[in-house]
């Protein structure tokens, strides 16, 4: 592990139980991310993906392996460095997601507080830190509503009243304006149209080049890898079959798995 290091797997894995014997829904999984790059995960439908992600971000205990995080610039007093998601307690994981990491879901109502306004989903992570000026709370979400480019008329409006397309974007919103340094997505695209779906991904591209901003970025899709991530992650049964630098792995796949994802999209 070198100092830069954000976000360090090392042989992670998490068991379920199944028919009472526990099966690996991911294994041996390591990799180490920088700040400001983005990582996607791609692969099949039960390869593991989400339950890699929920490891990463400490949703999930590790039965194999660990999952460490540089603390330094979380606080002023923690000078801890690389520090091992299971040796935190509850509060501070529960710190550390509210400020310093996002977690975008596929579905945003998992997301968001659907019984508070749009503005108040915003404006919430930034009580978490102690803000209580509303005026000033107000102008944030009004300013991240802009940004991600919500009407902003519909601030007093409920997320339900929103279309699927506007609730990610608030969810967007609502995870970024506390400025972490890590977003973990979840499929942030699917299950939107077409059109919509381009115009969100050419956002959270802007989102992430402007904030500088490290993410992991669970798809199935490997055109949002292509668009998003520097670098991938191909996993097929729990396991890492293949991972390198985007391109290198879309364009010359060496994994027989990698190169079958890569033809299927490629041929009619
Ligand atoms: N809470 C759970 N209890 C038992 N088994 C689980 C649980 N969560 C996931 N699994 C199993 O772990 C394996 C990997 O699931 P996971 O959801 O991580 O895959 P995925 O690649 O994200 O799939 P999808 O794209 O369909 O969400 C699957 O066999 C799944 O049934």
């Amino acid at each position: 592990m070198t100092a830069d290091v954000l976000l360090s797997a090392r042989d992670a894995g998490k068991a379920f139980m199944h028919q009472g014997q526990p099966r690996w829904a991911c294994r041996g999984v390591s990799f180490d991310l920088y700040p400001g790059e983005v990582l996607a995960v791609v692969g099949e439908s039960g390869s593991g993906k989400s339950t890699l992600l929920r490891l990463l971000a400490a949703r999930l205990a590790c039965d194999q392996g660990s999952v460490h995080y540089d603390l330094r610039a979380e606080s002023e007093r923690d000078a801890a460095g690389l520090t091992d998601l299971a040796m935190l307690s509850e509060a501070r994981l529960r710190w550390l997601a509210r400020t310093d990491w996002g977690f975008v879901e596929q579905h945003a109502r998992d997301g968001l507080r659907m019984a508070v306004s749009g503005g108040a989903n915003v404006g919430e992570r930034l009580m978490a830190l102690g803000a209580r000026h509303y005026g000033k709370l107000r102008g944030e979400a009004l300013s991240w509503m802009q940004r991600v480019e919500l009407d902003t008329g519909r601030i007093d409006d409920l997320p339900a009243t929103y279309s699927g397309g506007m609730q990610q974007r608030l969810q967007i919103a609502r995870n970024l304006v506390t400025h972490p340094r890590l977003v973990f997505m979840d499929e942030p695209t699917t299950g939107l149209d077409v059109s919509v779906q381009a115009r969100l991904l050419d956002l959270l591209r802007e989102l992430v080049d402007d904030l500088q901003l490290a993410a992991v970025v669970v798809t199935h899709d490997l055109a949002v890898a292509r668009l998003l991530a520097q670098r991938m992650l191909v996993m097929k049964d729990g396991l890492v079959v293949e991972q390198g630098l985007t391109d290198r792995v879309l364009d010359d796949p060496q994994h027989p798995y990698t190169q079958l994802l890569v033809s299927s999209v490629l041929t009619p």
